[in-house]
């Protein structure tokens, strides 16, 4: 892989990704056997067994074109089932920090998809991988909060002088913001692949509620710690 360097034979066919390569790594220790099968550049590669199952753990860095390059080359090698353990801000005061937010679609409100795909392909989680990751949400003992809905992927983390419109996806019902869901349903449905997500929240997208943005505290490590089990756990159901 030109990107990635791993090497094909040793890649699971279900794989975990996430933005931060800490978090995978963090990720792969909690798997049997779990060794380093690459590093370059954002991408950090690791393998090994959940409960008996191969699965491989893979860092796609911040934002949907680094993150597309990482999931066109886990498909080229043979991936068939990604979930991305990652972190959203809050479009709602019911969704609060800390809590777990499985994406069941993504608004495509990034650049990326719009250069692979016209403006209405949609970008839907694979129904299976939601299911898994529901169900394993409710199995495990974590007591955090829980929603499936509606997630944005944007580019600008920042703002420019221009307003994005979070007021309206937050209207519309639109349950958080994060960089890289559409890039991973849009590909995983253009290859013919299964994705699904899960998002721990990590503070308030939107300007209204948006206090000083700390996405370090022992509340979002706990939520991203809680994520990393219900995914490994869904990513194991979602084969069966
Ligand atoms: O925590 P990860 O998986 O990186 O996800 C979110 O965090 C990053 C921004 O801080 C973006 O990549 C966004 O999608
Ligand atoms: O993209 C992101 C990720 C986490 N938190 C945010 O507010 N935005």
């Amino acid at each position: 892989m030109p990107n990635l360097k791993i090497n094909p034979e040793l890649l699971s066919e279900r794989v975990i990704v996430c933005g931060d390569p800490k978090r995978a790594a963090q990720i792969a220790a909690l798997l049997d056997g779990g060794e380093p099968l690459a590093e370059n550049r954002e991408y950090h590669s690791f393998t090994g067994k959940w409960k008996g199952t191969e699965v491989s753990v893979v860092s796609h860095g911040v934002g949907a074109p680094g993150a597309a390059v990482c999931f066109e080359e886990l498909i080229m090698g043979g991936a068939k089932q990604l979930i991305r353990v990652g972190t959203a801000g809050s479009y709602q005061e019911d969704v609060t920090p800390g809590s777990l937010v499985i994406s069941t679609a993504a608004v495509r409100c990034d650049g990326l998809t719009s250069q692979l795909v016209p403006a209405g392909f949609p970008a839907a989680a694979d129904r299976q991988l939601v299911y898994a990751l529901v169900s394993s949400a409710a199995e495990r003992e974590h007591g955090l909060p829980v929603k499936e809905g509606i997630t944005l992927t944007l580019d600008a983390f920042y703002s420019g002088v221009l307003e994005f419109p979070h007021q309206l996806y937050k209207k519309a019902g639109v349950l958080g913001a994060e960089m890289e869901n559409s890039a991973l349903f849009v590909i995983a449905a253009l290859k013919g692949i299964r994705a699904g997500a899960i998002l721990a929240i990590d503070g308030f997208a939107d300007a209204d509620l948006r206090a000083e943005y700390n996405p370090s505290t022992d509340l979002v490590a706990k939520a991203i710690e809680a994520e990393a089990l219900i995914a490994l756990d869904a990513i194991v159901l979602g084969q069966e």
